[in-house]
């Protein structure tokens, strides 16, 4: 494919396969030594690191004068106390890169994601595991990758390697998706491991009738007000119930038909999002021809360092319905 963004399409849908490889295989280890429940938090902390390190030398490699603001910092690597985790992060991420990379190379790649972001020139951002609690449940992440340019972003790419190919029949069929759009170049779908030539084109649903309608939300009430969101339900006359899911996957699922609002309503009057959490996600929403914006119906602004300083919550929906839902949901958080 060529054309505008092309290289950086392709290197950041590479970047992400690798990572989310990465995730799968720790995973996989977490379940075989069946420490999955009982387990601390350090196995997740394994893959967050060396998806961060994977993704951050690949995009190096390609485009070295690029900024990353990555979720991540090697603090926690560091010194003695930091040797295990250290140690265990460079064998992984070298399961998945290569040629291999040194412990030193690695601890660099994963501070390459140390950029503050802001107003001007291009960077990307980085969440090497969005949906770290879904994860370590068995259900849903996303590695996300979203390239921005002067505040706005222009390519985003989420990788679900959890994410059933059809919702309505999870049981019966394949798993792992990956999401990718540009700017003014629409949404597409591809599955985890594919080719350019599995790629399909997706929509947002066309959904009018809001007794009809699925919401999506978070699985943690910590991170949303699920309290605000059934009354906001009620109020538009949705009568299913929400669709819970970690993750940017619920981006997803919008841009992909198969939900038709999501709502992230503040919690925390102190909590303020980060741009690692919405970048890609909300590129492909729109490129999929649906709406995104925070609770007050404001654009996200994505030129404001590592946080959306100027965003409170977020919405988003197919394009017929997002009038209606964005007055209820101005009205609920108005109250
Ligand atoms: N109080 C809060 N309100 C909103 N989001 C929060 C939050 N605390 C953490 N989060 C974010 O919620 C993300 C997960 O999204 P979701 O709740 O939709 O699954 C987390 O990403 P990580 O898992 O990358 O840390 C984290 O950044
Ligand atoms: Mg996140
Ligand atoms: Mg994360
Ligand atoms: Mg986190």
């Amino acid at each position: 494919m060529s054309g505008y963004l092309s290289r950086e399409r392709k290197v950041a849908i590479e970047a992400v396969e690798q990572a989310s490889k990465v995730c799968k295989l720790v995973f996989k280890q977490l379940v075989e030594g069946e420490t999955l429940t009982k387990g601390d938090k350090s196995p997740v902390t394994f893959a967050d690191f060396s998806a961060q390190a994977i993704v951050n030398s690949i995009l190096e490699k390609h485009f070295p004068n690029d900024p990353i603001v990555g979720e991540e910092d090697s603090k926690d690597l560091q010194g003695e106390s930091g040797e295990k985790l250290r140690s265990k992060v460079v064998e992984l991420t070298n399961l998945v890169i290569s040629p291999s990379l040194s412990e030193d190379q690695i601890l660099k790649a994963i501070d390459r994601g140390q950029y503050e972001g802001g107003k001007s020139g291009r960077f990307w951002t980085l969440d090497p595991i969005d949906g770290t609690k879904g994860f370590l449940r068995g259900e849903q992440y996303a590695v996300c990758l979203a390239l921005i340019e002067d505040g706005k972003v222009k390519l985003g790419v989420l990788g679900c390697p959890n994410l059933p190919h059809d919702i309505n029949n999870e049981h019966n069929t394949g798993r792992g998706s990956i999401f990718v759009a540009v700017k003014g170049r629409g949404a597409f779908r591809r599955p985890l491991g594919g080719s350019d030539e599995d790629e399909t084109p997706i929509k947002a649903s066309s959904i009018t009738d809001l007794t009809k309608t699925k919401f999506c939300e978070s699985v943690e009430s910590g991170h949303t007000s699920q309290s605000d969101s059934a009354t906001i339900a009620n109020k538009l006359g949705i009568t299913l119930p929400p669709v819970r899911m970690d993750s940017q996957c619920k981006y997803g699922c919008i841009a992909n038909g198969d939900a038709d609002i999501y709502l992230r309503l503040r919690v925390s009057a102190t909590y303020v999002e980060k741009i690692w959490d919405h970048a890609a996600g909300s590129i492909l929403v729109a490129e999929a021809g649906g709406r995104v914006s925070d609770t007050n119906g404001d654009e996200l602004d994505f030129s404001q360092g590592r946080r959306l300083e100027k965003n409170v919550g977020v919405v988003a929906a197919n394009a017929s319905i997002y009038d209606k839902v964005i007055e209820a949901v101005k009205a609920q958080v108005s109250s």
